[in-house]
């Protein structure tokens, strides 16, 4: 039992498989971190991955937009297909990819710019706008998406740092969807914010996901309850258990799984 791993399978036939990542590892140089995992993560769904601190999950996570070519002890074999093209071949731009494969990070990371130069940044280097009045719709589209707009919209130039937590997260959410993305990455997204803010952070995956493939990586199983559709359970780098999320909370079907979401484990 301990040393099974499951090949995950999406089940769902209202959706499109987006992202098919196939026998991945990563290594941190003798490090290995992730174990043979294989998923198959849906279009238009929230998926959160759950487990352990240091199983994994962020690991995983950052497979899907090569930021592990960031690290340079990090190495990863494998596929991962996204809309069936290999993301790792040796033709993809890692640049173009980001932008198709947008990530949110655990704290706020405005640039220190204003609110409408963070959120113009992307679309401008990928040259989505053909003008100006293109590049404000972009970024009030992004903001309105956000669920920033109503307070950002006569502070346009005023500095992103300026804002809240809350509001910076949301101002970073807005930078990612500006270019379009069609996956979006959160790792632990909420973490540094109040519950108000969290909650406004969760209703907005809700609304993400009528467009995007959305993976959030949590600590948070109430979190992970509230906002996905299907859940992967990671333990020490191996895929244990990926199924509907109620499925996972209510009826696992690995004792690790069990252990974990009754806090026996963590
Ligand atoms: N940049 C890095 N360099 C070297 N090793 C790393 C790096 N990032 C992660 N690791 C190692 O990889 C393993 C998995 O870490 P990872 O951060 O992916 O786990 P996690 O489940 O996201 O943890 P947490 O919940 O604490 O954020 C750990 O052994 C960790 O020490």
């Amino acid at each position: 039992m301990e040393d099974m791993h499951v090949t995950a399978q999406a089940t769902d036939t209202m959706h499109d498989i987006k992202i098919k990542a196939k026998d991945v590892q990563v290594y941190y140089g003798n490090n290995h971190a992730i174990k043979d995992v294989s998923v198959d993560i849906l279009d238009r769904t929230v998926t959160a991955f759950i487990g352990p601190s240091g199983c994994g999950k962020s690991t995983f996570l950052r497979c899907f937009n090569r930021m592990n070519d960031t690290i340079s002890i990090a190495r990863v074999e494998g596929n991962i297909l996204i809309d069936d093209e290999d993301i790792y071949d040796r033709r993809v731009d890692p640049v173009q990819l980001r932008a198709k494969v947008g990530m949110v990070f655990q704290k706020p990371n405005p640039f220190p710019k204003s609110i409408y130069d963070n959120v113009a940044y992307g679309p401008k280097i990928h040259g989505l706008a053909k003008n100006k009045s293109d590049l404000d719709d972009i970024v009030e589209r992004a903001l309105r998406r956000s669920a920033l707009w109503d307070e950002a919209k006569d502070r346009l130039h005023e500095p992103g740092t300026g804002l809240s937590g809350g509001q910076q997260q949301r101002l970073c959410i807005a930078r990612a969807v500006a270019t379009e993305p069609e996956v979006l990455l959160m790792d632990e997204p909420c973490s540094a914010l109040d519950p108000i803010a969290t909650a406004q952070v969760e209703e907005l995956i809700d609304d993400l996901r009528q467009n995007y493939s959305v993976v959030i990586v949590t600590h948070s199983m109430q979190q992970a309850a509230r906002v996905s559709q299907k859940t992967a359970f990671f333990h020490l780098g191996n895929l244990v258990e990926y199924d509907d999320t109620d499925v996972i909370f209510s009826n696992p079907k690995d004792s690790r799984t069990e252990s974990y979401i009754s806090g026996k484990i963590g």
